[in-house]
């Protein structure tokens, strides 16, 4: 007979669930290409439901997520997480309020990181959609976004992102080269955020094209 289950699978089949409705629409705006990007969910204080590395995000089924722990390792399964699991892992380790982690490669995203890895972060400022981060309640406040080098080593990854978060509140950052993690308690907030960061960056941009 096989062994319990030591979480709860109808927990897991509902952030399934929230997953692939919520990537696929993520995914329909051309915001994972090539099997790039990788998203989860909080399943309880152990356990968290995210996708299988390499899948085709737009096209994500049941059976492309899988249960890890909070430190990253596969929960009753064969499977390999995401490459990237520990970048997932170690917010919802450090904030207990935090319930889901998405992180894309749009092109906006990716010439973003390459455009302000020199200083190291996007400066946000004067945008009334500052008001779409959990905690604004107004267009008069700026927000830095950090760009961090890429690293194929996600305990160097991981170590600059909890440097950065020793220091500030945030609720995403750029890789250079690379895309765009953003977080939030829930799906619609987490994806609130992945949001208004691509609205953003895409008006920086923008601006930085007109006044050449
Ligand atoms: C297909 S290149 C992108 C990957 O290297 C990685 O950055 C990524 O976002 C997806 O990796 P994955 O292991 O599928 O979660
Ligand atoms: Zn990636």
């Amino acid at each position: 007979m096989n062994a319990p289950l030591p979480y709860d699978p109808q927990r897991l089949a509902h952030c399934a669930g929230e997953i692939i409705v919520n990537v696929r629409e993520l995914s329909a705006l051309g915001w994972t290409p090539a099997t790039s990007s990788n998203f989860s969910r909080r399943m309880d204080d152990q356990h968290v439901a995210i996708t299988v590395s390499g899948r085709d995000k737009g096209r994500l089924t049941e059976a492309d997520i899988m249960v890890v722990d909070l430190d990253g390792a596969p929960v009753a399964t064969s499977q390999k997480s995401s490459a990237e699991t520990l970048l997932h892992t170690q917010l919802y380790k450090r904030f207990p309020d935090i319930g889901c982690v998405l992180h894309t490669h749009s092109k906006v995203q990716t010439v973003a990181s390459r455009l302000y890895a020199g200083p190291g972060h996007v400066h946000l400022e004067g945008y009334e959609l500052l008001k779409a981060f959990s905690g604004n309640t107004t267009h008069e406040i700026s927000v830095e976004l950090p760009v961090l080098p890429n690293s194929q080593d996600m305990h160097t990854l991981a170590a600059q992102v909890d440097c950065l978060l020793d220091r500030q509140a945030m609720w995403g950052y750029l890789i250079d080269g690379h895309g765009l993690y953003a977080w939030g308690r829930d799906m619609p907030e987490a994806r609130r955020h992945l949001e208004a960061f691509e609205f953003l960056l895409g008006c920086e941009l923008e601006l930085r094209r007109l006044q050449r």
